[in-house]
């Protein structure tokens, strides 16, 4: 009976971490509830998890079913695939030039208000072909891969007008349908006011809402629409007008909230039910509990706060302490966070979040797959999930973030399929 044959059966793993649990995200001090199998295997089939638990059990399940092939873990860590819930992929350019400003003491949005930051890589990318789009992003989503992600949102933001706001978008989808890494598309129009409505935000903003979100809807390009809620950028009302209308439509809404001044983007998360909210530096405690109210995933971004070189980070015990779910992300951008280093990021969830091993993965796993709605389908290795899970060259969770700094995947499964092996690229 061929459809009973086993395709891959991962075996001899040192330590297997599922993040099975309850269904949805885990909140509070669930996040740190994370048990590890000693001696594990996983049984898949079809690109899906058949069996995954001890290997004893797991032989049993399949006894007499043939298995096409095998997958010595070597007695080393396998977790789910890593997922990356926020990053700015597709765009042109690049910003090196910014690090010199940074060391001057130029701020954020000091670099902004010159017209440089977002706005200089909306010029780049603008000028990109989709062809030159594509190529770049491919070549930043082979990383992420080869970092252990195996599904990633992206987001567009960087072209701001209608036509070029379509290129990026068309870029993720056709990568989404070339790469193995899976993505999740996100609209971002209203990621600054560009140069030419400077001084007109409003008009920029009915752009966004008349003209924009209506396309990308009709061409089906995105499944979430983001706003960047900041000080010189969108304001709480304009962020609220464009979430409710994208709403409206049918996206699912997420919010980049108060990144450096508490404007009451997290309490407006809360409010409009957005999936996510993101940075959270200068958030309140108000704003977290509406957040939990609402159940609205905490994304943290410890690489730009990093990055950034803020003395501040996001209150991420304290959001944990209050019950709410955290995940973690890169915020690959070219500006703020340009690294697609996930493993980097799990280290400073430790190290400047005050987060244990066990929450990051929690954080990188199942939390980051809610905070894009693919929780019911990534994020933790159960039976009837998609086979999507790493190979780390380490042989417990604690070593990955612990020695920092160098990339620890060997392996990378997605949808069954052996994508990376011996750390290189092999799909
Ligand atoms: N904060 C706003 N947007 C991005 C940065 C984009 C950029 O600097 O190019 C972020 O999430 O960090
Ligand atoms: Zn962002």
């Amino acid at each position: 009976m061929e459809q009973q044959q086993i395709d891959l059966f991962v075996h001899h793993i040192g330590e297997l971490i599922t993040m099975a649990g309850e269904a949805g995200a885990h909140t509070g001090s669930r996040m740190a509830d994370v048990p590890v199998v000693k001696g594990g295997a996983v049984a898949i089939r079809d690109g899906v998890i058949v069996a995954a638990g001890p290997e004893a059990d797991v032989r049993a399940q399949i006894a007499g079913l043939p298995v096409a092939q095998e997958l010595d873990a070597r007695g080393r860590l396998v977790t789910p695939g890593l997922v990356d819930p926020h990053t700015h992929l597709v765009h042109g350019g690049s910003r090196e030039h910014e690090l010199a400003m940074k060391l001057q003491g130029a701020t954020y949005l000091e670099i902004l208000a010159q017209g440089g930051g977002i706005l200089s890589t909306v010029r780049a990318t603008r000028s990109a072909t989709e062809d030159e789009l594509y190529a770049k992003a491919k070549r930043s989503l082979d990383t992420l891969l080869l970092q252990g992600v195996t599904t990633c949102e992206a987001k567009s933001g960087y072209g701001l007008t209608l036509e070029d706001e379509l290129k990026q978008l068309q870029v993720t989808k056709r990568l989404n349908e070339a790469h193995p890494v899976e993505l999740v598309s996100t609209f971002m129009g209203a990621h600054m006011v560009p140069e030419e409505y400077k001084g007109r935000s409003a008009d920029y903003v009915k752009l966004v809402i008349h003209e924009m979100l209506p396309e990308v809807k009709r061409l089906g390009l995105a499944e979430f629409c983001d706003v960047f809620c900041e000080h010189g950028v969108f304001s709480p009302e304009e962020s609220e007008e464009i979430l409710a209308a994208a709403k409206a439509l049918g996206f699912g809404v997420k919010i980049h909230a108060d990144e450096i001044e508490p404007l009451g983007g997290a309490e407006l998360a809360g409010k409009l039910g957005c999936i996510s909210a993101e940075h959270l530096l200068a958030a309140t405690d108000a704003g977290f509990e509406a957040m939990r109210d609402a159940g609205v995933i905490a994304v943290c971004l410890p690489a730009t706060s990093f990055n950034l070189r803020l003395k501040q980070h996001a209150r991420a015990r304290r959001m944990i302490e209050l019950g709410l779910a955290v995940a973690l992300s890169t915020d690959y951008n070219p500006g703020s966070s340009p690294t697609e280093s996930i493993q980097l990021v799990m280290t400073l969830g430790c190290l400047n979040l005050g987060l244990t091993p066990e929450e990051v993965l929690t954080a990188v796993t199942v939390n980051a797959a809610h905070a894009i709605g693919r929780g019911d389908r990534v994020g933790s290795l159960v039976p009837g999930k998609q086979a999507d899970l790493v190979i780390f060259d380490a042989a417990n969770l604690a070593y990955v973030p612990y020695h920092f700094g160098i990339n620890h995947v060997d392996t990378v499964v997605k949808g069954g399929k052996i994508v990376v092996r011996d750390g290189r690229l092999a799909y």
